[in-house]
């Protein structure tokens, strides 16, 4: 499995986050590292999202990705920046080849079983579950992941601390993403104390899931 892969299924939690402020990375990345949680997707939806990977690349241990990522330029600009994976919401080929000829991961988002299908005969076996809550959350997960046991889950959108235990109690599911571990009003007002009780709460959780 790859190295990036490997740690998300170590820490079973990947705060997604939309980073309006450039200046905010590097406390941002501190924050999460210095919690027990030294990774972030950064969503490409803001202006500052690639200064942000460039920056938090210079924190020591801590593993970015670039999320929201739906055109082939974003992949280069993306890896240019630093991102060691990408993410996209839903599964584009042409991502999908961006990604392969550049030789970055890419977790592609899946809601439904054609999807995850096509998914897996890209040879995508780890997945982005998207929207999870919406498209039926952890029932879902568990339905499709007994046709195609092969596929390892990333379940986010809509996910908070009180549904993570019904998703990382599944031995499909590698790690739980979601923007309620580093919300972006937090990042934004600098409120890092709280994204360090949320982190701090959430590392928690996981460790009595184990
Ligand atoms: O697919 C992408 O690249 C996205 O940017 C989608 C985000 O991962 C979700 O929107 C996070 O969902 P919440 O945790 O509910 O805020």
């Amino acid at each position: 499995m790859n190295d990036v892969l490997e740690f998300h299924g170590r820490h079973r939690l990947v705060p997604v986050v939309v980073v309006d402020r450039a200046d905010r990375a590097w406390p941002l990345a501190e924050t999460l590292s210095d919690a027990g949680l030294p990774s972030a997707e950064v969503t490409l939806r803001t202006p500052a999202a690639l200064s942000v990977i460039s920056a938090m690349t210079a924190c020591p241990g801590f593993v970015v990705g670039a999320g929201t990522v739906v055109r082939p330029a974003q992949v280069e600009q993306a890896v240019a920046a630093g991102a060691r994976y990408v993410v996209s919401p839903g599964f584009s080929a042409a991502v999908d080849r961006e990604c392969r000829q550049l030789g970055v991961l890419l977790v592609p988002g899946v809601a439904t079983a054609t999807e995850l299908q096509a998914a897996l005969e890209a040879g995508r076996d780890v997945v982005k579950f998207f929207p999870a809550a919406a498209a039926g959350g952890a029932a879902m997960v568990a339905a499709l992941s007994a046709p195609f046991p092969s596929a390892r889950f990333v379940p986010t959108g809509g996910i908070g601390a009180a549904e993570l235990g019904d998703y990382l109690r599944l031995t499909s599911v590698l790690a739980v993403g979601g923007t309620w571990l580093a919300p972006r009003d937090a990042v934004d007002s600098g409120d890092f104390e709280r994204i360090a009780r949320d982190v701090r709460e959430a590392t928690t959780l996981v460790e009595h899931l184990r």
